[in-house]
């Protein structure tokens, strides 16, 4: 047998929590792949962060030997993929380096609206699915509805579904045997020019980008001059090599296989995921189908909460990026807030992935602003220009037309919310309600139109809500759309506050204003005098709300206290100062700017 028929190379494709993690544990037992004394609790999960939140943004591909039931021993190579809408591209390029995908459900919670989406990207990437009811152990199991709804979602017989749960192991070496047998070999010439699919890269501080690649064609090794076909880059190959999980260097990686490469590039956004790897010296005609430039979705600003702080935001965020390709900064000046920069993001889980990790591993607190959309505008010379401020945003008559992005929403829920999710998404969320299909017993998907700054803010929670818990969602992004659209400017204490402005639809311009003063009003402190929050629009007022003033001395409080408790309070004032700004005599505190995300949370 050739060696490249015994490849096998795979995703997990699962909703988060469904097991992914645990099954993939459950794996390298099997096969004994990682040495059990240093094995973490989970293998996979590697960020802080995401371990913290339970999700998983990414992890290394794995390779994994296992001795099947035929008596030869397979390489599974299984490659993960994002388990969030921000990173769809991710996995979609995820996908296009396998053959085949298993379509892990908890069968306690079935199948959910980020698995059919993802389950759609990996059948038009002709992957071979393998069902599998995960938690099958839980007594309260769903199995026979879990099972309906995934026969309504491939059609495929609920004979060809696996059970097994990854908890107790039951059911697990079956799903390998199936993979084994349902997922085909891959494909390409060992002959042709070197053709391989950039699925990740990750930046190493010691040995810089770590390319991530599946081969589909030639082979590469140690020595050989790589070039990337979108930007023409060449580099010289230092290692290749394969995830044990841990890196394990070998002498070439050859057609078919799933490895890294080291190739002394310092930046990753020199290797661009979904970027074609070829040879300098013998390069292929064409490159791999599917490369897309990753755009950021939503912008913020960041600002450092004290000026001096700025050259510190800067180098982090320039740290950041040699690991993220997707993340872009330019400098912002800001008359309210001072310098800093305008950042965007693939979308806001995105963006509190930075911030935060901006706060714990550079220790950096920092002013993020309410994030938006990315605007299209016409103006009146027919100049279009993408405005990703809203202080930019131009005044009426000053453009002739302006457009923000779409997406094709479905939302999967029992359908006894079905009536109340359609009139809040159409009522309130500026959503066309397109269609609605059944997906196994009592649910059923709904499919909408909407702006995507509708779901992007203040909407998942409230589908919850609306669905106690139920529903899912997921998105995919249609293009641009013209919109009646304003601009709403805040002023504090008569002061315009440039990074509290936010876009509006024109039906909603009264309503936001409305809610978005009265948040600040509970979210900026009193203060010794009374403070006027109001919003303008159009060149008028259209919203107020006064915040009272009050006569207190902090350190009252503390009076013939002990002088350490002083002290503490004073240092405490101190810290949150960081994340405070004075703009003329009043303070802001951090979370006022982003009031307007949160205009929902009491309804
Ligand atoms: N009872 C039971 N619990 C399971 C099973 N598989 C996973 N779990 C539990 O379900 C929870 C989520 O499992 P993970 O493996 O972290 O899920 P995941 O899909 O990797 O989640 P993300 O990393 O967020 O995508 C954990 O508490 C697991 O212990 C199972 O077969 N039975």
């Amino acid at each position: 047998m050739y060696k490249r028929d015994r490849i096998r190379n795979i995703s997990i494709i699962a909703h988060i929590d469904h097991g992914k993690t645990t099954l993939v544990d459950r794996f390298l037992d099997i096969t004994d792949t990682v040495d059990r004394r240093n094995k973490k609790d989970q293998f996979m999960d590697s960020m802080d962060i995401e371990r913290e939140r339970g999700i998983t943004i990414k992890s290394k591909p794995v390779k994994l030997n296992y001795l099947a039931d035929d008596g030869i021993t397979y390489e599974i190579n299984i490659i993960d993929t994002p388990g969030h809408v921000d990173f769809n591209y991710e996995v979609s390029r995820s996908l296009a380096a396998c053959e085949g995908a298993i379509l892990l459900v908890d069968a306690s919670q079935g199948v959910e609206a980020q698995t059919v989406g993802n389950t759609y990207l990996a059948i038009e990437n002709d992957l071979e699915l393998i069902p599998v009811l995960n938690k099958i152990d839980i007594p309260n199991a769903n199995i026979e509805e879990t099972l309906a709804e995934i026969v309504d979602l491939i059609g495929y017989s609920p004979e060809d579904c696996l059970q097994a749960s990854a908890k107790t192991g039951q059911g697990v070496k079956e799903i390998l045997e199936a993979v084994v047998k349902r997922v085909s070999p891959p494909s390409g010439m060992l002959e042709a020019p070197l053709k391989a699919l950039i699925f990740d890269a990750i930046y190493d501080k010691y040995r810089g980008v770590v390319i991530h690649v599946r081969i589909f064609e030639g082979s590469v090794k140690a020595g050989d001059r790589i070039q990337m076909m979108a930007s023409g880059e060449i580099f010289e190959v230092v290692e290749v090599g394969y995830f044990l999980p841990q890196m394990e260097i070998t002498d070439s990686l050859d057609a078919g296989e799933v490895g890294y490469i080291i190739a002394v590039i310092k930046d990753v956004s020199s290797a661009k995921i979904g970027d074609t790897v070829t040879s300098a010296n013998n390069p292929t005609d064409t490159a791999l189908p599917g490369y897309k430039e990753a755009k950021p979705m939503v912008y913020a600003g960041m600002f450092p909460g004290m000026p001096e702080y700025y050259d510190e935001l800067r180098k982090a965020l320039d740290k950041f990026k040699l690991n993220d390709a997707s993340l872009v900064f330019e400098p912002e000046n800001s008359p309210a807030l001072g310098f800093g920069f305008r950042v965007g993001f693939l979308g806001l889980l995105h963006m509190d992935v930075v911030r935060e990790r901006l706060e714990r591993e550079f220790e950096i607190a920092c002013i993020l602003t309410a994030p938006n959309v990315v605007y299209r505008v016409t103006l009146q010379n027919g100049e279009v220009a993408e405005i990703t401020n809203p202080a930019s945003f131009p005044e009426p008559g000053e453009f002739l037309r302006v457009e923000e992005p779409f997406v094709d929403l479905s939302i999967i829920t029992p359908s006894e919310y079905m009536g109340n999710l359609i009139g809040f998404i159409t009522s309130e969320k500026r959503g066309d309600f397109k269609a609605v299909e059944n997906a196994g017993k009592n649910r059923v998907v709904l499919r909408f139109e909407a702006p995507l700054s509708e779901i992007m803010f203040d909407f998942f929670d409230r589908m919850k809500a609306i669905s106690r818990g139920y529903a899912s969602m997921d998105y995919e992004i249609l293009g641009y759309r013209e919109s009646d659209l304003v601009k709403v400017t805040i002023l504090v204490n008569k002061e315009t506050v440039d990074s509290l402005s936010f876009i509006v639809h024109v039906d909603k311009e009264y309503s936001v204003a409305k809610k978005v003063v009265d948040k600040l009003s509970e979210l900026i402190p009193q203060h010794q005098f009374q403070i006027p929050i109001q919003a303008k629009s159009r060149g008028r007022i259209i919203a107020r709300s006064d915040i009272k003033a009050l006569r207190k001395d902090v350190l009252a409080k503390c009076y013939g206290g002990d002088v350490t408790r002083k002290m503490k309070l004073l240092e405490k004032q101190k810290e949150g100062k960081k994340r405070m700004r004075e703009i003329g005599q009043v303070t802001i505190p951090q979370n006022a700017f982003l009031a307007i995300l949160r205009i929902g949370e009491e309804e």
